[in-house]
C-alpha cells in the first residue's frame, strides 16, 4: 500500500487568433519545466506537452492509469484551467479528433474482451456508467433526465442513475445523450464554454475463479472536465453568465483550498471537502484511495498570464497530494461460497413458506369472518325468539 503523488500533466493550448500572440510561457519538455517569461519563475511538472502535441499522445500518457482501473484499482483524470483553455478538447474532444474519454471507454472494452476470451478461469465483466453534473453548486444526474440529485457522503454514486454497458458504441451513444444536456453558453472567450463541471464514472466488475476461490474486484474510473475559472477582466459576460462564473470560481477556490489542507495539515482542521459537491465527489482522488493525473490546461498568451500563473500554482499544489490506491479485490472461498449458496437457497425457502403462511392466514381471516356472521344470524334468531316469548308474557 504504498503512497504516490498525484500526477501534473501540462497541455499548452494553440495560441488564439488574438492580436496580441506574444507567449507568456517557455517550456522544456526534457525537464517538463515551465518557465513564465515575465520573471523566469519555474514551475515543474511530471510532464509538459507543447502547443502541437495530439490527442493520440496525451491519451498515451494517461493510458497507464486506465490499465490499473481495468486491475482494480479506482484512477480520476481530471482537466484543470481557465475557459478556453482546451479541457474539453482534452476529455471529450470532437467526432474528428477524440479526447480521453471515448479513447478509455474503447481501450477498456478491447482489453476486458481480449481477456474474456484469453483467460481460462472463468473471467467475466460488468461495466456501467454514470455522468453527472453540478451546475450552480446543485448536482444534476445526465442518464437520468438531468433529475437534481442529492451527493451521500458515503456514497457519491449512491442515488446516480448506473446504465450497464455492453460495448463502447452503446457507452459512448448514452454518454454523448447526456452530456448533450451539459449546460453550455456561447461567452467572450469561448464560444461552447462549459458553464458545470461534468463527472463520467465508469464501473468495472470483474469475477474470476482460482483456486477454489472467487475473485471480484470492483474499480472505478472517474473522468472529469472541470469548468474554466473566468476573470472578469476579459470577459464580456451577461448576468447569468456571471452568476454562473461566480458559482465556477467559488467551486474550483474550494479545491484550491482543499488542496492547500491536504498538503499543509493541521491538527485541529479538518480538510474541507463538504464545502463543494466538487471537492465531495473528489474527495478519493485528493488524498484518498486511488490514482490520479491531473492535467492542466494552460493558454499561453500573454494576455492570459495571471490566469497561466494561477493554474501553474495549482499544478505544484496538488503535485504534492499523495494518494494511496488500493486494490478492490474481495476473495471468496469455496466454503463461503457453498454457504452463502446455501443460505440463498434458505432464503428462498423462507420466502415460499412466507407466502404460504400468509395465504393461510388469508384463510383463516375469510373462515373468522364468516364465523362471526353466521353468530350474528344465530343472535338475531334468538334475539327474535326472547322477543316472542317476551311477547306472550306480557
Ligand atoms: N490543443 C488544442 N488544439 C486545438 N484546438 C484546441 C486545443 N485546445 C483547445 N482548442 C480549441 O479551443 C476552443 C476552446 O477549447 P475548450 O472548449 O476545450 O476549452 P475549455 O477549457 O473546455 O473551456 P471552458 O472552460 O470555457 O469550457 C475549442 O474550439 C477547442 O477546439
Amino acid at each position: 500500500m504504498a503512497q504516490e503523488n498525484v500526477n501534473v500533466v501540462a497541455r499548452i493550448r494553440p495560441p488564439s487568433n488574438e492580436t496580441n500572440d506574444e507567449t507568456c510561457i517557455k517550456t522544456d519538455q526534457i525537464s517538463s519545466i515551465i518557465t513564465l517569461t515575465t520573471n523566469q519563475k519555474q514551475f515543474h511538472m511530471d510532464k509538459v506537452f507543447e502547443q502541437n502535441a495530439t490527442q493520440e499522445e496525451i491519451f498515451e500518457y494517461v493510458q497507464p492509469i486506465i490499465a490499473s482501473v481495468i486491475n482494480g484499482i479506482h484512477g480520476t483524470i481530471f482537466a484543470y484551467g481557465q475557459t478556453g483553455s482546451g479541457k474539453t478538447h482534452t476529455m471529450i474532444g470532437s467526432d474528428k479528433n477524440l479526447g480521453i474519454i471515448p479513447r478509455a471507454i474503447e481501450m477498456i472494452f478491447i482489453a476486458l474482451n481480449e481477456e474474456s476470451k484469453n483467460r481460462n478461469d472463468n473471467f467475466k465483466f460488468k461495466i456501467s456508467c454514470t455522468a453527472l453534473q453540478i451546475y450552480t453548486e446543485k448536482t444534476y444526474d445526465l442518464l437520468n433526465g438531468n433529475e437534481k440529485i442529492e451527493i451521500p457522503t458515503c456514497d457519491i454514486l449512491k442515488n446516480a442513475k448506473k446504465v450497464e454497458v455492453n460495448s463502447s458504441n452503446e457507452c459512448m451513444k448514452i454518454l454523448e445523450c447526456g452530456l448533450e444536456q451539459r449546460k453550455v453558453s456561447d461567452t467572450s472567450m469561448n464560444e461552447k464554454s462549459s458553464r458545470s463541471h461534468a463527472i463520467v464514472t465508469l464501473t468495472m466488475k470483474t469475477v474470476y475463479f482460482k483456486e477454489n476461490k472467487k475473485h471480484e474486484r470492483i474499480s472505478r474510473l472517474n473522468m472529469v472536465d472541470l469548468a474554466g475559472s473566468e476573470g472578469r477582466k476579459h470577459t464580456n459576460n451577461n448576468e447569468t453568465q456571471n452568476f454562473e462564473a461566480s458559482n465556477i470560481n467559488k467551486s474550483l477556490l474550494t479545491l484550491g483550498q482543499v488542496i492547500r489542507s491536504i498538503i499543509n495539515p493541521h491538527p485541529k482542521q479538518v480538510i474541507p471537502y463538504r464545502d463543494s459537491k466538487l471537492t465531495m465527489i473528489l474527495r478519493d482522488s485528493l488524498g484518498g484511495n486511488s490514482k490520479t493525473t491531473v492535467i492542466v490546461n494552460i493558454h499561453s498568451n500573454s494576455k492570459y498570464a495571471a490566469e497561466a500563473i494561477s493554474t501553474l500554482n495549482f499544478a505544484v499544489n496538488v503535485k504534492k497530494v499523495k494518494n494511496t490506491a488500493i486494490l478492490q479485490e474481495f476473495i471468496t472461498s469455496k466454503e463461503t461460497l457453498t454457504l452463502n449458496a446455501e443460505v440463498q437457497r434458505l432464503g428462498g425457502e423462507n420466502d415460499k413458506l412466507k407466502i404460504e403462511l400468509g395465504k393461510e392466514k388469508e384463510i383463516n381471516q375469510k373462515v373468522g369472518e364468516k364465523v362471526v356472521q353466521l353468530q350474528r344470524i344465530v343472535d338475531e334468531k334468538d334475539n327474535k325468539v326472547c322477543n316472542f316469548f317476551y311477547y306472550f308474557k306480557i
